[in-house]
């Protein structure tokens, strides 16, 4: 049987809202009808009490029906970049004390470390709607010279869940941020290309 209890709520509130926003709209129709063709006079139109003459004139009043905000972006419910970079530093603990991976980790150290971290956070910042752009390579490139196999892939993505659990980050972040990498995986995984 569905589940009404969940959709219901949502449902209805979304109604209600468009019921709202149509009503007010249809009876501010009517109302200017009906003063163009009544029996009655009009009433004439009140002056205005104030007259706002600072330069900021209008600008401070509120929107008069904001509706409900905008859904935060996946980039601020990681928490932006600081949380990001904390995850990339969670992540990279974990991969480099992995023994599926420590292998393939060992040669990046100093420079190159520096370079795999700010790249994987420009990466993961871009990819969940932040304010960044890639700037590494891409990913065929950046892999291609180390032979990455399934079980390799696997621990990957556990260590990143793993990371995730570590700062906090919800289920429905995880999986969403989890299934914009799951393509990635094509390019990733597969054996070493020869010179
Ligand atoms: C979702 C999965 C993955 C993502 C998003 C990812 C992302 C990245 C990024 C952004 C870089 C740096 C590229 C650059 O130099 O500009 C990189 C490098 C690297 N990745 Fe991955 N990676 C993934 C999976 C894996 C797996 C499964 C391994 C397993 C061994 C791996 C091993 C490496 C290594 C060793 C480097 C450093 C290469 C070098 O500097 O020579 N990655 N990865």
């Amino acid at each position: 049987m569905r589940n009404r209890s969940l959709v219901a709520p949502h449902v209805t509130a979304k109604r209600v809202f468009l019921a709202a926003l149509i009503t007010s709209a249809t009876l501010g129709s009517f109302a200017l009808l009906g003063a163009g063709c009544g029996g009655k006079k009009p009433p004439k139109p009140a002056e205005p009490a104030l007259i706002d003459t600072s330069a900021d004139a209008g600008f401070d009043a509120e929107p008069e029906d904001a509706g409900p905000p905008a859904p935060k972006s996946l980039f601020e419910r990681l928490g932006g970049k600081d949380g990001i970079d904390k995850l990339v530093e969670s992540l990279v603990q974990n991969v480099t004390a992995d023994g599926k991976l420590k292998k393939s980790f060992s040669k990046v150290k100093g420079e190159k470390l520096n370079n795999f971290k700010t790249s994987l956070s420009e990466q993961i910042c871009e990819i969940s709607g932040g304010p960044c752009k890639y700037q590494g390579k891409d990913m065929k490139s950046a892999h291609e010279s180390i032979s990455i196999n399934d079980a390799q892939w696997d621990a990957f993505v556990q260590d990143f869940s793993a990371a995730l659990d570590e700062n906090k980050i919800e289920e429905n972040e995880k999986n969403e941020l989890m299934a914009l990498f799951a393509p990635l995986r094509a390019d990733i995984v597969g054996p070493k290309k020869k010179k």
